[in-house]
């Protein structure tokens, strides 16, 4: 765990915050966090988009902040994300706090099969208006669509919630892939 911005533990060896290169890969970088409750699915949603690939089987809580880049192209301008994939687990939270104010755009996920996952969005939203940027692009993301019987959040509901918050909603899941790299073209848009 580390308690600082900047001083991130990676895990493929990027450095969150280094001078530009001579001649950049890229043409802007935008930070984007992702937040939600504990297992909701936010490493594994950060893994499908990177590597195109599902860790199934035991569940590893992230620990504090990890962090990851991917460059994508929208509408011709390389954008360079910095993807900081955050500890759900309440005893994390402060840590978390202290990045938030960085990022331009946030991803909120829960889970469409764990109600208290989607109950807790409104709190996410009070905890990002605290400590996040005025102007951060929030998405609400309900993860997990692949588990259809097991669903208990209708996506009707993720659409009312994320029409009262002026947010963008999409459901996905980061077995399958559905609408991952979807929802972090439109953030990047
Ligand atoms: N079926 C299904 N399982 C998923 C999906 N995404 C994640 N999981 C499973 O859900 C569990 C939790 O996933 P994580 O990605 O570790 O959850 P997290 O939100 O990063 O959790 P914290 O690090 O504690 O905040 C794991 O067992 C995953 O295999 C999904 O889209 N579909």
């Amino acid at each position: 765990m580390t308690g600082t911005p900047g001083a991130a533990a990676t895990r493929d060896g990027d450095a969150p915050e280094r001078s530009p290169p001579c001649s950049p890969s890229y043409d802007l970088a935008l930070k984007v966090m992702l937040l939600g409750d504990s297992g909701v699915g936010k490493t594994c949603f950060l893994i499908q988009f990177k590597d195109g690939a599902f860790l199934s089987g035991t569940f590893l809580a992230t620990v504090g902040i990890d962090f990851r880049n991917k460059v994508v192209t929208v509408d011709g301008v390389r954008v360079k994300l910095q993807i900081w994939d955050t500890a759900g687990q309440e005893r994390f939270r402060s840590v978390t706090h202290a990045y938030y104010r960085d990022a331009q755009a946030l991803l909120l996920l829960y889970d469409i099969t764990n109600k208290a996952s989607f109950e807790n969005i409104r709190a996410w939203l009070t905890e990002i208006h605290e400590y996040a940027q005025r102007d951060v692009v929030i998405m609400l993301l309900g993860n997990k669509a692949d588990v259809s019987s097991e669903r208990v959040i209708r996506s009707e509901d993720g659409e009312t919630l994320a029409r009262e918050y002026g947010v963008p909603f999409l459901e996905t899941s980061a077995k399958t892939g559905m609408n991952v790299e979807l929802a972090f073209l439109a953030i990047a848009k």
